[in-house]
This record gives structure tokens, sequence and C-alpha cells, in this order.
């Protein structure tokens, strides 16, 4: 029945929610039956199993809701390509949905995408639903963007305003979804992943937005929200995120998300700093990359505990606390002098959160070749960073069973000497 059927086809990518879902509130408002599609796509490097799993539970949740209304989410897997060449024969497809993505490979994927659609026919719509403000919003008067983030945040928040009274109600509209049972849903194993429990706390922003300002900086008081994976996947709505945090009046808070709409601005504009210094001097740093050096650092052997806690709890969880991914990556880019792109590539790999625009803002941020970044100069004392954060170890505890035993690493490099080849080093590249 559905292939002849007139549909148009919702892609869900980083919005993996039914409601306050722009796009897929556009396209419930038409009076055509809407099917819900996901793709996991093979063309895409980051592809790794934690993040499938992530992905496969919270579409399963959808299914189950979907399912009430007698719909079905369209499960795919392959070449994002290949799948949408097969999907035109497939269905009656009149227009095509989805919220747009912001990464040099998303935005050439979803170019060729559209360009073959409509080529076939068919209209594409695409919106805006990931950030509260994307790529020209908040531009400079003379529409450049803005590369410093003060006079970038000054602006956003004045518009930031309108989010209070912003939402676009999908959850209303679920019924126009088609009718249509789509063969069995896949199980995990025969996507290619292997079922895995994921180390998901509670979100829970009433409980952590009072206290937020505070505490945020003390990693063993697991003090920040822990949103970042459902904003990162959109299983929650960032609009919806921001107006708690707008009535509890949570201003430090609501300044990450600043943090995150500028990152995705400046990726955007600047798309060669996925793997090329904003600044482009520090594209000559002379990096040691010592390889032995790199996995004491992954594996958190370092001998400075506040990186290691970090890396382990990395390794162990998919998530690392702001402040210590802050040390690790000044660590590994100042003393170890390893080039920000390893560190990166790394966190790309384990971070469950992982999102380009904000990982390589962060990476770039700590190294000093980016935005705002860390003066090259400033090098931070992981061992007085952890005193002013951990004081009691309680954070390093956590994750380093061995501290304070013979078995603990010595530390890796002296910090006064570290530091001062680090501050050598940059300055050759011109700083
Ligand atoms: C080297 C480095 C790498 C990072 N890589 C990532 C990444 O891949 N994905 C990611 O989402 N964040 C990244 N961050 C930013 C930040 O560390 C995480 O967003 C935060 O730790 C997630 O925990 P939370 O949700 O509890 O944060 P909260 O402190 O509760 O903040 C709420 C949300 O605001 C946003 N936010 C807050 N601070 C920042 C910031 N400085 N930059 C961008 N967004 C921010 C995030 O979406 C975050 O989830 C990185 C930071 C550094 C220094």
């Amino acid at each position: 029945m559905i292939s002849t059927e007139k549909i148009n086809i919702h892609w869900l990518r980083r919005d993996l929610r039914l409601n306050d879902n722009n796009a897929l509130f556009q396209a419930l408002s038409e009076n055509t039956p809407v099917v819900l599609l996901y793709i996991f796509e093979t063309n895409n490097p980051i592809n790794a199993n934690d993040k499938a799993n992530f992905i496969y539970n919270s579409l399963k949740k959808l299914q189950k809701e979907v399912e009430a209304y007698g719909s079905s989410i369209l499960i795919k897997q392959g070449d994002v390509f290949k799948i949408w060449e097969s999907l035109v024969n497939e269905f009656n497809i009149n227009k095509v949905y989805f919220n747009e993505e912001y990464e040099p490979y998303t935005i050439n994927r979803d170019t060729q995408i559209k360009r073959f659609l409509e080529s076939k026919g068919m209209v594409v719509k695409t919106y805006k639903d990931h950030v509260l403000f994307h790529k020209d919003e908040i531009v400079k008067g003379d529409r450049t963007p803005y590369t410093v983030f003060t006079p970038y945040f000054k602006k956003w928040m004045i518009e930031v305003e309108k989010f209070t009274s912003i939402h676009y109600p999908s959850e209303k509209l679920i019924k126009n979804l088609a009718n249509y049972e789509a063969n069995d849903f896949p199980s995990l194993k025969n996507l290619g992943y292997v079922e895995q429990t994921l180390d998901l706390p509670e979100i829970n922003l009433d409980a952590k937005l009072p206290s937020y300002e505070l505490n945020r900086d003390f990693p063993f008081l697991d003090a920040s929200t822990r949103i970042s994976v459902d904003l990162r996947y959109g299983t929650i709505s960032i609009r919806d995120a921001f107006k708690k945090a707008h009535n509890l009046n949570a201003l430090k808070w609501i300044a990450g998300l600043a943090w995150r709409d500028f990152y995705h601005m400046i990726l955007f504009y600047f798309p060669h700093t996925e793997n090329k210094a904003f600044k482009k001097k520090f594209d000559f740093v002379e990096w040691r990359n010592n390889e032995s050096e790199f996995k004491a650092w992954c594996e958190g052997k370092t001998g400075y505990p506040i990186v290691d806690a970090g890396m382990r709890s990395l390794n162990e969880t998919g998530f690392m606390h702001n402040r210590v991914r802050m040390i690790v990556a000044s660590f590994l880019t100042k003393h170890l002098l390893i080039d920000w792109r390893w560190g990166e590539a790394y966190f790309a790999v384990k971070l469950l959160d992982y999102d380009m625009a904000n990982n390589v803002g962060g990476w770039q941020w700590a190294c000093g070749s980016g935005n705002d970044a860390v003066p090259y100069f400033r090098v931070f004392n992981p061992t007085t960073q952890q005193e002013k954060f951990d004081p009691e170890f309680k954070y390093c505890k956590l994750w380093i069973e061995e501290l304070n035993t013979k078995r603990y690493a010595q530390p890796i490099v002296e910090h006064t000497f570290a530091r001062n080849r680090a501050i050598k080093t940059y300055s050759l590249a011109g700083g």
C-alpha cells in the first residue's frame, strides 16, 4: 500500500524525538502522511559501537511511541547515497524533510542528497533544530561572522530571549504519521553492533541547575547536567532545555549553550578548522608526537592524577568532566607537545557526546590555536589544577585504584621543564 500512496519522509538524524522537533512539525503539518526514516550510515567514519547503541535505544523508544499510532520507523543501514537511490524507487515520495547539520561531511552529504532528490522531482525542506542560533543569525553589523566569543555572546544573550516562547508542537500531530508497518525492527546484532550497557545518568535540570555555577568546576561533585549526549542526538530539545534554564535563571549554564552555538557557527564558516588551526601559525608548531607518551596519556598513566583520572573515566564511561577535558587537552598539547589532532581524534572515538564542532572548538581552545583560546604561554599546571578542583583527591581516587601505591606511574615529564619547552616551541611557531 505504502509504495503507491504519496508520502513525505522525515529523515531523523540529530533529532531523535517526537516533541518540539522543527522539521518533523513542518512535515506533519501538511496533508500528506509522513514516514519516519533513520539511516545507520556506513559512510560516516565515526560510527562506533557505543554511539550506535545510544541511537538504537533511542529509536526503539520512538518506535514504541509511533506504534501506538499504527506507524513505524523505517530503519536502513548502508551507504547513505545508495539508500536514497533505492528509497526513491521503493516509495512514492513527494517531499523530504530534515533538520540541518553543520559539519563539513554532513553539509556535503546533505547538499548531494538534496540535489539528487530534486533531480528526481522531489521537494527537500530543511530547518534549524540542533542549535538555538545557526550560522548567519548572530553576526556582526556587516554580516560577517564573529570570531571572538564575548561580543557574540552579548548579542546572543539579547536575541535568545525569544526562545522563551518558541516551540514546534510536533507531538500534537503524531496522528499524521503514515499508517505503516515496517518490516521487523532490526536487532542491533543484525545492524552489525554489539549490545552494550551505557553509563547514562538521569537528566534532572531542576536538581542540577540551582547549584551549577557554584559547583560545576569540581569533578567529584558531578554537578554538571550530563545533558551533552541528549543534545548531541536530539533526544532532548535544545529549546526545552533553554526554557528550563531560563526559568531557573541559570545564566552560567545558558552561557554553555552559547559556546555550543558559537562553535557550530565557527565550524560552519571555517570548515578547515576540522583539522587545521584556526590561527594559522599554530599549524607550524613542531609537535614531538612521541607515540609511547601518547599511549600513556590515552591509558591514564602519565603520573599526574587529575590527567589520569580523566582519561580513565573517558575510557570506562565515554564521558569526561569539562574542567578535566581542559586539563587533559592542555597536558597533551603543551606538556607532551603532541598534536591537538591526535587528542581530538581520540576523544572523537571515545566520547559518547562527541560533536565535531564542540570537540574541535574545545581542543583548539586548550592548545591555544582556536578562537578566544587560552594564550599559548598559559600552561595549566596539572598539580595545582588538582589541588584547586579536587583537593582531597576524591575524583582521582574514584578512577585510580592504585593511587598512593608503588604501582602508580611516576610523572611522565617534570612540570617546569615541560612548561618552558612548550612556551619555547610555540613561540618558535610564532605563538
Ligand atoms: C577538549 C574538549 C573537548 C570537548 N568535546 C566535546 C564534545 O565532543 N561534545 C560536547 O558536547 N562537548 C564537548 N566539550 C565541551 C564540554 O566539555 C561538554 O559539553 C560538557 O563537559 C558536557 O557535560 P555536561 O552536559 O554535563 O555539561 P554542562 O556543563 O551541564 O553544560 C550543558 C551543555 O552546554 C554545552 N556546553 C557547555 N560548555 C560547553 C563548551 N565549552 N563548549 C561547547 N558546548 C558546551 C554542552 O552542550 C553541554 O552539554 C569539550 C570540551 C573540551 C575542553
